[in-house]
């Protein structure tokens, strides 16, 4: 049996303390649950209390010898970040597409080129199940190395059986193999294969029929998503599939307005999506409507500022009542970054979140969005010893002294993984 952590004097602790109340929003996202000289007892795995030192130095008085004590002095601490939207696994690279887009190209103009998701299809059909675990093992690295400790993944990169299938197993693998928690999404709805050109609703059906069956009998996803674009799945053909993914108890999520508004966020909030992802171009009756349905909105300013793109209107929703999460859609086309840190920075400059919203918005209401708040995202007695000691005194100055890397340390499940 591993010994007691005893972290002390922490000039900060953001818990996040929600008592299981659900997605923040409004006031509610600025609620970071503070305590200075704050201090943590951790035990096998789980937070077992969460106090000042003070209170602590009288309470655990007769343990103190057996802890191991870790001193937080000038130091802030935070749950794991949550990251709820990533296609994290993938194979090869598109690099030669950044530059086309800096040359002008748009990614949808590359997309239908051949390129863009169809690309990393040809490569991920191609590779083999143990080069896609190396390649993403990597990445998950340099999440945990980031202070991210939870992580969803999308498939989405096959479009067909075989390959959703491979990438579903390899994040099952990873799940028992590495640190971080990784939360399955089937994502077959990604783009329209190829060979299925012309021949959309075809694919649909197919995906339907042959392939969400497959995925609930193996129990290879909890959530099912669509790409609903102009271009890609309509809204009609984005609902039948996430009716159909319901039928198996997959819960639904919607890349919803990314390149052109389009009614993804009132679909959204129609089905009762869990959330609606990107909503760069969400119309204002989309908002509101996700205000009211509770769908939560999982914003990517990573991937506007990539795309060049304004990025999606984060103060407007949280003004609205939206509850608002954030992530770093970790992909290799429009978004190859594992950074939260600078994720949380971007959600201020470019979205107008205040430094204590955007860490909400990347702990507890991330959690949410993958439905794993009873676990992670807020250092609450029960819950995962998911945590993270940063080089840095307090919240603010976490967003302020941007695009660094300020972690000093991470325990995964009250292991010391960085
Ligand atoms: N927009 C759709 N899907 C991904 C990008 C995938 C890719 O370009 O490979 C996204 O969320 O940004
Ligand atoms: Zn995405």
């Amino acid at each position: 049996m591993s010994k007691p952590i005893w972290i002390k004097h922490a000039a900060q602790l953001a818990t996040l303390a929600s008592e299981g109340k659900g997605p923040r929003s409004k006031e509610a996202m600025s609620e970071l649950g503070l305590i200075e000289d704050g201090s943590m007892w951790i035990e096998e795995g789980m937070i077992k209390a969460v106090g000042t030192t003070n209170e602590f130095e009288e309470r655990y008085a007769d343990r103190v010898n057996e802890a191991e004590v870790v001193d937080a002095t000038d130091h802030l601490v935070t749950p794991g970040l949550v990251d709820p939207h990533t296609h994290v696994v993938y194979g090869g690279s598109r690099e030669r597409e950044f530059e086309m887009r800096l040359e002008g190209a748009s990614y949808m103009d590359i997309m239908n080129a051949g390129g863009g998701i169809h690309a990393t299809t040809r490569m991920t059909r191609e590779a083999l199940e143990e080069e896609l675990i190396e390649q993403t093992t990597l990445r998950l690295d340099s999440f945990l190395a980031h202070g991210v400790t939870t992580v969803e993944g999308k498939s989405g990169y096959g479009m067909n059986l075989e390959t959703e299938l491979k990438q579903l197993r390899v994040m099952k693998k990873l799940q028992e193999q590495h640190a971080i928690d990784l939360v399955p999404t089937f994502m077959g709805a990604h783009a329209v294969p190829a060979e299925y050109k012309g021949r959309e609703d075809e694919f649909v059906d197919q995906l339907i029929n042959e392939m969400l069956p497959v995925v609930a009998e193996e129990k290879l996803a909890e959530f099912n998503d669509v790409f609903c674009e102009k271009g890609v799945f309509t809204p009609e053909q984005t609902e039948r599939i996430l009716d159909a993914g319901k039928r198996f108890g997959l819960i639904p999520k919607i890349h919803a307005d990314e390149i052109e508004s389009y009614g993804g966020a009132e679909l959204a909030a129609k089905i009762g999506s869990i959330s609606a992802e990107h909503l760069l171009k969400a119309s204002d009756a989309g908002i509101k409507a996700m205000a009211k349905a509770g769908t939560i909105a999982c914003l990517l300013p990573a991937t506007a500022l990539y795309l060049r793109e304004e990025a999606a209107a984060g103060r407007k929703m949280i003004d609205e009542g939206v509850a608002v999460a954030i992530s770093t859609d970790c992909n290799p086309g429009s978004s190859p970054t594992t950074s939260m840190p600078l994720v949380m920075n971007l959600a201020c400059i470019s979205m107008r979140l205040t430094p204590a919203e955007a860490l909400t918005a990347a702990t507890y209401n991330a959690a949410c969005a993958i439905k794993r708040e009873e676990k992670v995202g807020s250092l609450e007695v029960g819950k995962q010893a998911d945590i993270v000691l940063w080089n840095v005194k307090n919240y603010q100055e976490l967003q302020y002294l941007f695009g660094v890397n300020h972690v000093k340390a991470v325990w995964k499940k009250g292991v010391k993984v960085v």
